[in-house]
């Protein structure tokens, strides 16, 4: 049987457009949620992700600002401006496009952000939070998984969760939620021995590596959930996940496809907390 396909694409849509009613209510009182999305660089990848955050903020009647710098910027530079979105009350949510040039320090960015605008969940203390349980943003990547995993009907709650993957920013933190969520909950990575024997015991599988078809269908078991976080551009410019997804769609009970899966549920929890920012600010002017 062929796995359901989980669409972040529909979802997202969905998601959109009850915010964008939400932003329709905020602004009659008096507040437009603003996001300021910090460019270093001309990498064409960055550039295409930062036009995709660009045009669902103005769908979603956002207000949105790109900071286009220069990569010869110096990091005190690009601390000065962050400082300055700190304390622009028009700014809810501060994103600054990862990766950065080489000689600046990309812990030193992160730290820098005001953790009452940090909407990637990036910071310390958002991550500290998320860690224990406390009401924070949580990282836009992760939380889309949740959301798509949910959207299904699909229980978290004594699962086994196997995350492939332990970045900051999506391996560990997703991981992390699901734990929240109930979950048991185990990583395998580059030094990981017969990673296989592990991930043929996964309920749900989260798929977060950067390589192209790392994952075949002998590494997936029987009816279980395939979770493709991907994103490789092929020399034929083609744009595919991680997981070889034909084969994996026969063995799967549910999957997410490459493009128009995890992709576009990132940048809708992007809006979401930039909303969620906001609405903070109504409550604290009451
Ligand atoms: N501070 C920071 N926060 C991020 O959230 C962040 C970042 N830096 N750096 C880069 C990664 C990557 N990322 C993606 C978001 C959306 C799609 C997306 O919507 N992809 C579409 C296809 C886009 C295309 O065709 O190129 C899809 O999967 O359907 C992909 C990748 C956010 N990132």
């Amino acid at each position: 049987m062929s796995a359901t396909v989980i669409s972040g694409k529909e979802l997202a849509k969905e998601k959109r457009e009850s915010m964008k009613k939400e932003v329709e209510l905020l602004k009659k009182e008096g507040i437009q949620p603003g996001l300021a999305v910090i460019l270093v660089g001309e990498d064409p990848a960055s550039q295409s992700y930062v036009k995709a955050k660009q045009k669902a903020c103005e769908e979603t009647g956002i207000y949105s600002v790109l900071h286009k710098l220069d990569d010869s910027i110096t990091e005190i530079q690009l601390l000065d401006a962050i400082e300055s979105l700190n304390n622009d009350p028009l700014i809810h949510g501060i994103l600054v496009q990862l990766p950065l040039p080489s000689h600046i320090s990309e812990k030193a960015v992160i730290e820098s952000i005001s953790p009452a605008k940090d909407v990637d969940g990036f910071h310390p203390i958002s991550v500290g939070k998320m860690m224990i349980g406390d009401e924070t943003f949580l990282p836009c990547t992760p939380f889309g998984i949740v959301e798509m995993i949910k959207s299904q009907g699909i229980a978290i709650e004594g699962k086994h969760v196997v995350v492939i993957g332990r970045s900051n920013i999506v391996g560990k933190p997703v991981g992390q939620l699901l734990l929240n969520e109930n979950a048991t909950v185990t990583y395998c990575h580059s030094r990981t021995k017969d990673m296989k024997s592990i991930t043929k015991q996964a309920d749900i599988l989260v798929v977060a590596v950067g390589k192209a078809n790392f994952i075949d269908a002998s590494f997936i078991k029987e009816g279980s959930v395939v979770i493709d976080v991907g994103v490789n551009r092929l020399d034929t410019g083609k744009l595919c996940g991680d997981v070889v997804y034909d084969e994996a769609k026969e063995i799967a009970s549910f999957i997410t496809p490459v493009p128009g899966g995890v992709g576009p549920m990132t940048i809708t929890m992007l809006l979401f907390n930039t909303i969620q920012s906001a609405k903070k600010l109504v409550v604290s002017v009451k």
